[in-house]
């Protein structure tokens, strides 16, 4: 049986170039821009916007990997969920998709890519959107993703800036994808691999959908620069300080015995490099900075909230099926540094 991760050397968003690399290169790209975008790669954020009238804008996004997982149906599903995911963390509705392959044509021949954009299509079909084209090439190592076009309307968009002092943080999927990926390769800890593909594999709209009825200052979604990195660019576009309880962070079950073992990836270090303007108080293990700055891939949303409709948050998401929703911080004046973190 063909095993997708034999492929690759970094499986899922741990295979990203280095955000200190990327911001780098794209500081001396001359900027194409107009009147109409709403957001872009100038900002933090997490997809595109672009304005077609007061009361209808674009979200665009694009993501593409390798595989993390050896099923093919599954790799499919869990691109194509953190492909939408971008969509949803702006507030907004997917509508349409589009296939990116690069793909080893032995693979393709054997049916595998087959069924990677079938698990897509199937993830897709979930979120409303439909599937319109795509562009494939041939390549050594298997990659695939989405582009995903959506809408949003321009006075309702979720983004990284307008975290407010006193809201409280609400974190939506657990942490921990990067490092059971890594376990999951080895064929170690079945129980947290377990619950991380399913955690990849589902879409963000319901977690996004149930907070459209609260009032939501910033959003992100959790993915390849961590929950620390994320977290900055929310602090860093708000000019506030994010205080994070390392001790409140949803976990997939054995991540930190994982990380103990030393299965952590390399883009966890590439994060921590390139990612300073975090405090990790020292009473907590060092292990935590593993967990703190691992790669994830089809992760949660991060929402914003005023504190008094916090527990009602995290009470609706419990409801509509997301046991692990969490409040995992608080927003505070700026004190000097974007994200501090406790136990
Ligand atoms: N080659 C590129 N040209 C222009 N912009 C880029 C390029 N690569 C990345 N970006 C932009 O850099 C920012 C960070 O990209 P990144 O892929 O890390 O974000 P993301 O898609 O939200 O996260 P993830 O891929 O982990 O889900 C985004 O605004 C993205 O559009
Ligand atoms: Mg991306």
């Amino acid at each position: 049986m063909v095993r997708l991760t034999d492929y690759v050397t970094n499986g899922g968003c741990a295979c990203k170039i280095g955000p200190h690399i990327l911001n780098r290169v794209l500081k001396a790209v001359t900027p194409v821009t107009n009147d109409q975008v709403l957001a872009d790669m100038t900002g933090s954020d997490d997809a595109g916007v672009y304005k077609i009238s007061d009361t209808l804008a674009l979200v665009q996004t694009l993501d593409f990997f390798t595989p993390m997982v050896n099923d093919p149906v599954l790799f499919g599903k869990i691109a194509a969920a953190n492909a939408l995911s971008d969509v949803y963390a702006m507030g907004g509705t997917p509508l349409t998709a589009m296939n990116i392959v690069g793909f080893p044509v032995p693979l393709v021949e054997q049916g595998i890519l087959t069924d990677v954009l079938n698990g897509a299509g199937s993830m897709v079909a979930e979120s409303g959107a439909a599937i319109v084209g795509g562009h494939s090439i041939e390549n050594k190592e298997p990659i695939f993703g989405m582009s995903v076009t959506g809408q949003v309307n321009p006075n309702c968009i979720w983004k990284n800036k307008g975290a407010q002092v006193g809201d409280v943080l609400v974190l939506t999927k657990r942490i921990g994808t990067g490092i059971m990926n890594n376990a999951l390769k080895a064929d170690l800890f079945p129980v947290g691999t377990e619950q991380a593909i399913t955690s990849m594999s589902t879409l963000n709209r319901v977690g996004a959908e149930v907070a459209h009825n609260f009032t939501v200052h910033a959003c992100t979604d959790v993915t390849g620069f961590s929950l620390m990195g994320h977290s900055v660019e929310m602090a860093s576009a708000s000019d506030v300080t994010i205080h994070i309880k390392a001790y409140d962070i949803p976990l997939f079950d054995d991540v930190i015995e994982a990380a103990q073992m030393g299965l952590v990836p390399a883009a966890s270090y590439g994060n921590r490099k390139a990612i300073t303007d975090v405090q990790v108080d020292e009473s907590l293990d060092p292990v935590w900075t593993d967990i703190l700055f691992d790669p994830q891939t089809s992760g949660g949303l991060l929402f914003s909230v005023p504190a008094n409709e916090g527990e009602q948050l995290v009470e609706a998401l419990h409801k509509a099926g997301i046991d692990c929703a969490t409040i995992v911080g608080t927003v505070e004046s700026f004190s000097g540094l974007a994200v501090r973190v406790t136990s």
